[in-house]
This record gives structure tokens, sequence and C-alpha cells, in this order.
């Protein structure tokens, strides 16, 4: 059987903008947004109007091709001064996935070698749309490489966000789900809420109903209940940074269901793009962790919760350390056991 699946996707390349999905608004309201300067394109970033891991790079690298179309210069090295400060300005919109840098920096490179200013615009268009079109055929990999990992009729747990919204298409974490849904394999999802921005409540419900996959909505608190008494078979998760030695950084709550499922003696399972590794980063310990504004903890959809003055503490990301990782799934395969060594020989 091979079902067509409806599977959203939030970044286009306009020529003249970036048009994105506004992630803040779903599921209420379905609305585009055109993204027409650079300011645009931090502030997007910045508030989660475009957000996951992949979209973010893939925002950012039109971002700063869009940005270059406008310098009024005919030096090569003005322009690529230019290049560097606004590629500067982008990477400070958030500091934990590591595609942002990772998506920059190749538009960078990928005008290392070019002498004119023409020739380096129309070459920073192209290896951001590249960039793009790569980031489906890897969703898609890693999906059928997690695919491979349950069977019809299991239940799994995820958290956030890591779905075709979050990425070029078809997504991480959730990659397996649309696949498994073309194929006519069952697959229960139960999605955690993700307090404090509900990426799971608004999102990942979202984007996996459109598609026709069964999925549950569960508030986070209710996870070790749940594998009890759902028979969850497994978790997966994305990614925001993986170090080196396989620590890595996601969502804030999955390095408690991380270790929900090493109790419960259930798989725990990483699914991420190679773009998402930053063998320059050693450890966990050595991955910044965004804490964002604490509106987001005292307010739910504006309006307050909690008492005037609070004090607040907002991690947006925990990092997992690499023992209670069962595998990691990327377009390459699956690897498990000394991620040092396997990461490594990924690249
Ligand atoms: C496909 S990676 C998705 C990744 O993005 C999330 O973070 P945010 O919503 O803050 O951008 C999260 O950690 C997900 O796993």
């Amino acid at each position: 059987m091979n079902e067509t699946v409806t599977i959203p996707r939030s970044v286009e390349w306009n020529e003249t903008h970036i048009t994105i999905l506004n992630q803040q608004k779903l599921p209420l309201e379905t609305e585009y947004l055109e993204l027409k300067e650079i300011k645009d394109v931090w502030e997007a970033i910045f508030s989660l109007k475009v957000r996951g891991a992949p979209a973010i790079g893939i925002t950012a690298a039109y971002g700063l091709a869009l940005a270059a179309q406008s310098y009024q210069t005919e030096s090569i090295i003005k322009f690529k001064q230019l290049l560097q400060k606004d590629r500067d300005y982008l990477a400070s919109s958030r500091p934990t996935a590591v595609n942002l840098f990772w998506a920059l920096d190749r538009l960078l490179s990928s005008v290392e070698n070019v002498s004119s200013v023409n020739e380096a615009k129309t070459t920073l268009i192209h290896e951001a749309i590249c960039i793009q079109i790569e980031d489906e055929e890897v969703c898609r990999q890693i999906g059928e490489h997690a695919l491979s990992l349950f069977k019809d009729g299991d239940k799994i747990l995820t958290i956030c966000n890591a779905g075709s919204i979050a990425t070029a298409k078809y997504g991480t974490a959730l990659a397996p789900f649309y696949l498994a849904k073309e194929k006519g394999i069952e697959l229960k999802v139960f999605a955690s809420e993700t307090r404090p921005v509900l990426q799971g409540a608004r999102l990942t419900t979202w984007e996996l109903m459109k598609a026709g996959v069964d999925v549950t909505l569960i508030t986070d608190n209710m996870a070790a209940q749940t594998i009890l008494t759902k028979g969850i078979n497994a978790v997966i998760v994305g990614a925001d940074r993986i170090a080196a030695n396989g620590d890595t950084a996601n969502k804030i709550g999955t390095f408690g269901l991380a270790l929900l499922a090493k109790a419960f003696n259930i798989p725990f399972y990483v699914a991420a793009p190679l773009s998402t590794i930053d063998l320059k980063t050693n450890t966990g310990a050595d991955i910044p962790i965004e804490e964002r504004n604490a509106d987001e903890v005292t307010h739910i959809s504006g309006t307050r919760i909690a008492p005037e003055g609070v004090k607040v503490y907002n991690p947006a990301f925990d990092v997992t350390p690499n023992e209670l990782i069962t595998a990691i799934i990327t377009e390459k395969g699956i690897i498990r056991g000394n991620y040092t060594e396997a990461l490594a020989n990924l690249f």
C-alpha cells in the first residue's frame, strides 16, 4: 500500500523574500509571513515564528543570501566583509541549534573562492536552495532508518516538534511516522505537550493529524503514567546539537524522558541529520543552553498564570548524556555504543 500523505512545509524561497509558516500562530491560525529584510529573518528565528534546528538553518541561509543581494559594492573584499557581518548578526538569533551556524558557515564557504560580486550573489542563493533540497532527502532517509526500529502496532512517545515544519520536509523524529503512514504501517504516537511553548501540543499534533497519523496528546507530567499504562514501546526525539561524544541537547524535558525510558527499560532514540552533529563541541557540558524570557513560563497564550514578580528559570533545552541514548539515527544509518568513534566516522 502506498498512501498519499499530506506533509506540511514551513519555509519557501520566493526570489525577493522568504515565506514562512508562522509557527507561533498554529494551530489556531495558518498564517504565512513574508521576510524581506535580514532583521525580519533574525526576529522570526528569535521569536520562534520559524523554529526547529534544520528549519532555522534553512531560513538563516536564505536570509543571508537575501541580504547579500542588496550589497552596493563592486569590491569582493568589501562584499565578504559585509557578508561576515550579516552572518554574525543572524548567528546571534539563537545559541543552541548548531544547524544555524552550520548553514551560515556553509554559505560563507561557498563563496570563499569566488572573485566577482555578481557570481557570489548567485552562488549564495544556489547554496541556500541546495541546503533546503538536501535536508528534505536527508530527513526522508532518517525516516527510513528510524522506521526499521519500529513494528506495526508500536506506541511511541515524542516531545516537542521534530516534524516536517521543523525541517525542509518529513522532520527527524517524526519522519518515520509519515513513512509508516505512506506504507500502511500502523504506529501510534504520544505527543508530550512541551511546556513552556507547547510545540508538542500545538505543532506535533497539528501536523500529524493533518497526515492522518494516530496521535494522542499528553501533558509533560503524564509521561511516566503513559509509558506504564499505554505500553509505550520506545521514545524518539529530535536534537538541536549532538556533541562529539553523543551527549545531545534537545528541548527541555528530553533528559527526563531518557531517564524514564531507562527506568522502564524501553529504547530511547535520537533522530538528527549530520548537520546537527558538532564535532567541535566535545561534550554536552560545552553546549550553550538558551535561556528564554520569563513570560514563556508565567503566561500561557498571553494570560498570566503565575504571580507578578515571581522568580523564573527558563532553559529552553537540556542535555541527555550519551549513556542514556540507545541509538542515534542519521541519514547515514543507525549508530549505537561508542558514539565518539561512530560519530567521527560519519564525516
Ligand atoms: C527537528 S529539530 C527540532 C528541535 O527543535 C526544537 O527546539 P525549538 O522549538 O526551540 O526550535 C527541539 O529541541 C526539537 O527537537
